[in-house]
């Protein structure tokens, strides 16, 4: 007997995971307690040569519907939506156990595979879809299963985070250290998915109905991405001991009748230099996690890459092949509550503001004017010259924690103060 393993896809990720399963198929054998068999391999183009993943030519086969009909667990490695998804549901109809990292199908449609795989009796595992190799989904899956997490915060995306580590340390421009990303590979000839936040938004969803109990899809989680910044923010931001990261935050909230609500949203902000997750530098992902029992806790690794990537699927796969030899299928899904999503204008944040002002008496009390009529209060202010008109100075200010709408407004208000003469810069500012 043997435990049949089926791969979709042989790519980054798939080539890893297949050279593993066929070079370390003895230790595999015994941590399993039986042979994981790979019994076929479904590409695109089967003849593409694919040395580097030790598979054998008359095991990839183009007919991936058929492929999942054979086999005891169905390892996902092709991402995207469709075909996925219905090869998903197939290999679960066919009484298979599921293994993927697909986070833009399970940020899209995750709760329906979740259903099938219960109702089938399956195994169904995803560790490699939210920051690669750092255990993350099992922790919140499993053993923070009789806590309550209050927030998730954390740098899910690798190749924004290259490209703003770079950016702050060189202080070169976003699209220069885009191209160096793309060269090095950090990110691919196609970034949209990356820098417009997408691929953050997938795995915040993902993590939001995880840390919750709940159901959050990628279309309700609110998205900016990092392609509006610029090195004079990032030399802003590193004048006033901040740094400018792409954040992913997942949040429990009351709303504004007292019911418990979700916030769920990708943007870039500002932390102190002093927060774990300023120091988070490269293509490293970093997630924070604050509960009421356990307190702060802090993962922390490789979130992409063939290899990391490929520890988090083969643990998830010797747990399903193990699960399947002793007969059972597990953990299963939680019990869920449905929350309403908080709408971007009801967030409460804290925030980096930039102006350029006439320099002349009476300006600061005439902006100061402006956030407390708004409610806003102000935490500090800086005034300098500005570097290019003697006429004008440059205002720095750093709020308490306001609401987004709130913000708008005075900003707004700001816009037409006669002794303002730009808004440069509005960002959110996390972890004061
Ligand atoms: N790369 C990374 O660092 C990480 C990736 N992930 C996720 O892992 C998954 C795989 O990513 P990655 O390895 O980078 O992707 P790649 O693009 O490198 O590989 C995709 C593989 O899937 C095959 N494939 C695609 N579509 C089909 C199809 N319709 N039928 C059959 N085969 C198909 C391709 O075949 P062919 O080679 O013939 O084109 C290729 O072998 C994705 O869901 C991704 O989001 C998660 C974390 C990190
Ligand atoms: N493109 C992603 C890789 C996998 O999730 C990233 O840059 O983090």
């Amino acid at each position: 007997m043997s435990v049949r393993i089926a791969l979709l896809g042989c790519g980054v990720v798939g080539s890893a995971v297949a050279k593993r399963l066929i070079e370390h198929s003895d230790e595999l054998t015994e941590r399993v307690g039986d042979r994981l068999e790979l019994v076929g391999v479904a590409v695109r183009d089967v003849s593409k040569p694919r040395p580097e993943s030790g598979v054998p030519a008359e095991l990839f086969t183009d007919d991936a519907e058929e492929l999942v009909t054979r086999a005891d667990v169905v390892v996902e490695l092709m991402g995207g939506i469709e075909p996925a998804r219905t090869l998903l549901l197939k290999a679960i109809e066919h009484g298979a156990s599921v293994v993927t990292a697909n986070k833009a199908l399970l940020g899209e449609d995750g709760p329906s595979l979740y259903a099938a795989a219960a109702e089938a009796n399956v195994d169904f595992s995803f560790e490699a879809a939210v920051a690669g190799a750092i255990p993350l989904i099992r922790p919140l899956r499993i053993s923070l299963a009789g806590d309550d997490v209050h927030r998730v915060m954390g740098i899910v995306n690798g190749t924004t985070n290259f490209i703003l580590d770079k950016m702050d340390r060189t202080g070169a421009d976003f699209a220069d250290v885009l191209a160096e990303a793309q060269e090095l590979g950090y990110a691919e000839a196609d970034p949209t998915a990356d820098v417009e936040g997408y691929d953050a938004r997938a795995k915040a969803a993902i993590l939001a109905s995880l840390a919750f109990h709940t159901r959050v899809s990628s279309a309700e989680v609110y998205c900016e991405g990092i392609t509006a910044i610029t090195a004079d923010d990032i030399r802003a931001a590193r004048k006033a001991g901040l740094v400018i990261k792409l954040l992913a935050i997942c949040e429990r909230v009351t709303d504004e009748e007292g019911s418990a609500a979700i916030s769920a949203r990708v943007h870039p902000a500002l932390l102190p230099r002093s927060h774990p997750l300023a120091s988070v530098r490269e293509a490293f992902n970093a997630v924070f996690v604050e509960t009421q029992l356990a307190g702060e806790l802090m993962f922390y690794g490789r979130g992409a890459g063939g290899e990391p990537t490929a520890s988090a699927v083969l643990g998830d796969l010797v747990q399903a092949a193990r699960n399947r030899l002793v007969g059972r299928a597990g953990p299963g899904e939680l019990a869920y509550a449905a929350f309403p999503i908080q709408t971007i204008g009801a967030a409460y944040t804290a925030y980096f503001i930039r102006l350029r002002v006439k320099d002349r008496p009476g300006v600061l009390a005439a902006v100061s004017n402006v956030f407390a009529a708004q409610g806003v209060s102000i935490e500090s202010m800086r005034q300098n010259k500005d570097r290019t008109d003697p006429e004008l100075a440059s205002l720095h200010l750093v709020t308490h924690r306001a609401q987004e709408g709130a913000l708008a407004g005075t900003v707004k208000q700001l816009q037409d103060l006669d002794e303002v003469d730009s808004v440069d810069s509005v960002m959110r500012v996390e972890g004061l």
